[in-house]
């Protein structure tokens, strides 16, 4: 496996070539604020100027459990992950609905349920590795074959996605408890303490909060100087369906197709991601800002601004998908506004 090589960026030569495009455009030089600099972004990841249009996107939702939710660390029992994984499955939840609103393609995967979803849909679970993830403050969250048999998975699931037309393509999340091992990862990975990174995931009260906090910084304690190396950290402080998902954005990087992140299980994905492939955030956009402190933290360290600030924190891809419009109206602008030199 090549973890650790660093991943060829996106064409300079084609960032200027649609920068100066971006400049001619009948519009005032920086009108179209952010959506100018996405559009230029969209044309580097394409390879062409002016950029084609985004047809086919793919949403992946990666979903498991996690030991540190019998811990106190969220405002629901880990029953609603495979509830929740049934209602992806017959197109309800929050990211189905908007997906289906943009022509995105979404799909189901459990990594590490704690549940028998192979008799609702055995496709769901071909990749499964475990049925739920240690508690990362008692214990390593997976053994090192685990995490690399997560990585692979997310390898294989890239290239399948990628074989199947996808232009541009989306990490979602679904697991209670998943926003103590995300948080975890971005605090180790930035080096920053758990007091500044720990948010309300799903909604816990202020006495939760300062005990997830706790969580969290136990975690890292336990981790250690280990987290220097990121395999090393996805199997101390990560999960199943986490690193499953860094493995699927590297792949996707290494193939030179675009990532649009979501929340800050996504995000804390993206910058394990980054590790594994250094460079990889180069194919990355931020679709939205979660209120999870951690994934803001994480967007600074990544260089990345995100689309939309809407206060959203559902995961399941929801952010991301959520921002599809305004990452094709980019495209579209750069390719189909007038040059002003051609009207004078
Ligand atoms: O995407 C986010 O930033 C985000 C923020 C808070 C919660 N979530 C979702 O809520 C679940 C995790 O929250 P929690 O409190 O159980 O750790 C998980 O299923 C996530 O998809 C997601
Ligand atoms: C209902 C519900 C839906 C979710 N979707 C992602 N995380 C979630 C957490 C809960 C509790």
């Amino acid at each position: 496996m090549n973890t650790y090589t660093p991943v060829t960026p996106p064409s300079a030569a084609i960032t200027a070539e649609a920068t100066e495009r971006l400049g001619g455009l009948a519009t005032p030089p920086g009108a179209l604020g952010q959506l100018g600099d996405l559009a230029v972004w969209v044309a580097a990841t394409q390879g062409v100027v002016p950029p084609k249009p985004i047809d086919r996107i793919r949403a992946v939702i990666f979903a498991g459990d996690h030991g540190v939710s019998d811990h106190g660390v969220s405002a629901f029992p880990k029953a609603i992950t495979p509830a929740m994984v049934r209602t992806f499955l017959i197109g309800k939840a929050g990211v189905s609905v908007l997906a289906a609103q943009h022509g995105v393609s979404v799909r189901v995967l459990d990594l590490g349920v704690d549940d028998d979803l192979e008799g609702v849909a055995p496709e769901v679970t071909a990749f499964k590795v475990n049925r739920g993830s240690g508690a990362i403050h008692l214990e390593d969250a997976l053994t090192t074959e685990e995490t690399f048999q997560a990585i692979a998975a997310g390898e294989t699931i890239a290239a399948e996605e990628i074989a199947a037309g996808a232009q541009l393509l989306i990490s979602g999340d679904m697991g209670i408890g998943n926003t103590t091992p995300a948080a975890a990862l971005i605090a180790a990975s930035l080096g920053l303490p758990a007091m500044e990174v720990t948010g309300r995931g799903t909604g816990i009260d202020e006495a939760a909060l300062v005990h997830k906090m706790a969580v969290v910084q136990q975690a890292l304690d336990r981790a250690g100087e280990r987290t220097s190396d990121p395999i090393e950290t996805l199997t101390a402080l990560g999960s199943a369906d986490l690193a499953a998902a860094a493995g699927f954005m590297a792949a996707a990087a290494r193939a030179g197709v675009p990532v649009l992140l979501d929340g800050v299980i996504s995000v804390a994905a993206g910058v394990m991601a980054d590790r594994l492939a250094p460079g990889a955030a180069a194919w990355f956009a931020a679709g939205h800002r979660s209120t999870e402190p951690a994934q803001s933290f994480a967007l600074d360290k990544l260089g990345l601004e995100p689309i939309l600030d809407v206060g959203m924190r559902l995961g399941e891809g929801s952010g991301a998908v959520a921002a599809v419009p305004l990452v094709r109206s980019a495209a579209l602008l750069l390719s189909d506004v007038a040059l002003l030199a051609d009207l004078m």
